[in-house]
């Protein structure tokens, strides 16, 4: 990974293009991040930041720029980077028969979480012990948000990417997020949010990308 005044540089694209069903959802899409960030992502619906976010994670694949996560590819190393990375879909997938607790305890082995962090967070997020007994499937949908979201914080991962984080939570949960988000980025990972709630996020990003039309504008800032 390249030095920089910035810190180390974990994310570059460079006239990055995803072409997804032959639209272009990034166009010539350029952007960095850094170590130690919390990078803002905003813009309107269908602007390219969940196509971003999928890039960085290895989960789509430019046709054409240069992509480095970590200084590599993730095209060539998408196994190896997908691993590295601490994805939060709008929810991850749960096992809808396994409580709450259990799912933690799957992802614990399966995603590299560790567990007494996940259920600190879990807690943190407001979460009461009868909720993380009861069933995945009767939780509320908040509550289903606050175990992704304890999952993807509490793995062991440099970048965590992070997709509308505040969707469907209540006011104190968001702010126990940001939170989080301040701490990982304290902590010396790299986190990315693409977010609708411009004035949470812009209170605590150190970077601002807007995106457009699948392109990326850097607001202010370096
Ligand atoms: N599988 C697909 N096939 C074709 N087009 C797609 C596909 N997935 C996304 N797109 C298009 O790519 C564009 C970017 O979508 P994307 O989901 O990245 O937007 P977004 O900025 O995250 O939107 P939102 O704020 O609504 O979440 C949109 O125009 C969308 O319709």
């Amino acid at each position: 990974m390249t030095e920089s005044p910035n810190g180390r540089l974990v994310v570059r694209l460079r006239g990055a293009t995803v072409m997804l069903d032959r639209f272009p959802a990034l166009a010539r899409c350029d952007f960095d991040a850094y170590e130690s960030e919390v990078v803002f992502v905003q813009g309107p619906n269908g602007s390219g930041k969940t196509t971003l976010l999928r890039l960085l994670g290895g989960l789509v694949e430019a046709m054409s720029g240069s992509v480095l996560v970590f200084g590599r590819d993730p095209k060539a190393e998408a196994r190896a980077i997908r691993r590295e990375v601490s994805y939060l879909a709008h929810s991850y997938q749960m096992y809808e028969d396994l409580s709450g607790r259990e799912n933690l305890e799957f992802f614990a082995v399966a995603a590299g979480c560790d567990l007494d962090d996940a259920i600190e967070w879990s807690r943190r997020l407001g979460l009461a012990t009868r909720d993380l007994h009861a069933r995945f499937r009767v939780l509320s949908a908040g509550q289903r948000k606050k175990i992704s979201a304890a999952i993807a914080l509490s793995r062991r991962t440099e970048l965590l990417l992070i997709d509308e984080p505040h969707a469907l939570l209540d006011q104190v949960s968001k702010a126990t997020l940001d939170r989080g988000f301040t701490e990982a980025a304290q902590a010396g990972k790299t986190v990315i949010v693409a977010s609708h709630e411009l004035d949470r996020i812009s209170a605590l990003a150190t970077r601002r990308y807007r995106m457009s039309n699948g392109s990326a504008t850097l607001v202010g800032g370096t």
